[in-house]
């Protein structure tokens, strides 16, 4: 692995000081044009380990540990210090893709919005990257420029949103269950955009997602995650064929997937039933 990007170190987060941990010690590194996948059951905590890096932990939540992201601990930067980096050196994608943009302004003069608000360029210049990210995404750059976003359909609106986060460059992109909502096919292509960003950019993408298949097929390494703690890491090939851990065991054992072209993934002597 080369160096290190997001580094994180013992975090626990807690609902309040007396409550049990949500998030218990958890540990986890990504370095640089690494596409992480971290797994586990729904409520495990996979999302609030997204926000606890994004600082965006709901109310009276805390978080203790470290959180570095190069030099930096995340967790002691101040909200203006925090604001900055969003965005820039570290994009989101939300499950909830509708959220990125708000109903009443257009596509096109958000992302224009968003872009300046996190680089110097005119907004001439900054409509010429919207329409040319749109139009790496796939997406028919003009009409989607001057839409709405409840004129588009789901996978339209989402492919909008990664346009945005590349628009950005970051060197971290944090993506939580992108594609839950979306069909297979219209997901298929999501993911297929997110490599094809990386490779383009270089940067670092963590998949949340509970979608074991998808971990497999498309990251470098897998953190398993079971009830606020990461339990096992390692390789899909590793998580698959040699896992240690019952929990990854149990999961394992509940994966049905269909044999992918170029899913890279091999049938198993074990626990993962191909159909
Ligand atoms: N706003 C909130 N206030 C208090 N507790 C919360 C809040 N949001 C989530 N939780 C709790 O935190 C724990 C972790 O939730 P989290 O959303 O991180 O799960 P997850 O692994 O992302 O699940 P899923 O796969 O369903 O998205 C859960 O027990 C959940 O009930
Ligand atoms: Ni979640």
């Amino acid at each position: 692995m080369s160096e290190p990007l997001l580094t994180i170190e013992d975090l626990v987060v807690k609902k309040n000081k007396e409550s049990k941990a949500i998030i218990s010690r958890l540990n986890l590194q990504v370095a640089s044009g690494e596409m992480i996948g971290l797994i586990g059951e729904s409520g495990c905590g996979k999302s609030m380990t997204a926000r606890a890096i994004l600082n965006l932990l709901p109310g009276q939540m805390n978080a203790k540990g470290k959180i570095l992201y190069g030099n930096r601990n995340l967790l002691s930067l101040s909200r203006q210090e925090h604001r900055k980096l969003l965005g820039k050196e570290i994009g989101i994608i939300f499950q909830d893709y509708r959220g990125s943009f708000t109903p009443f302004i257009r596509v096109g003069k958000q992302m224009v919005e968003t872009i300046r608000a996190h680089s110097p360029l005119s907004k001439k210049e900054a409509k010429a990257v919207t329409l040319d990210v749109l139009a790496e995404m796939g997406l028919e750059a003009e009409r989607v420029y001057k839409s709405y976003s409840f004129q588009l359909s789901g996978g339209q609106v989402q492919r909008a949103a990664i346009a945005m986060s590349l628009a950005l460059k970051p060197s971290l992109l944090i993506c939580d269950e992108v594609t839950t909502a979306l069909d297979v096919m219209s997901g298929e292509k999501v993911l297929d955009y997110i490599e094809k960003m990386r490779k383009e950019t270089g940067c670092a993408v963590l998949l949340i997602t509970h979608d074991l298949t998808q971990a497999y097929k498309r990251t470098d390494r897998i953190y398993v995650m079971e009830q606020g703690e990461i339990v096992e890491s390692g390789t899909p090939e590793v998580i698959r064929c040699n896992h240690q851990h019952p929990f990854t065991k149990k999961l394992c054992g509940c994966v049905l997937a269909l044999p992918g072209e170029g899913s890279g993934v091999q049938p198993t002597r074990e626990k993962v039933i191909f159909i």
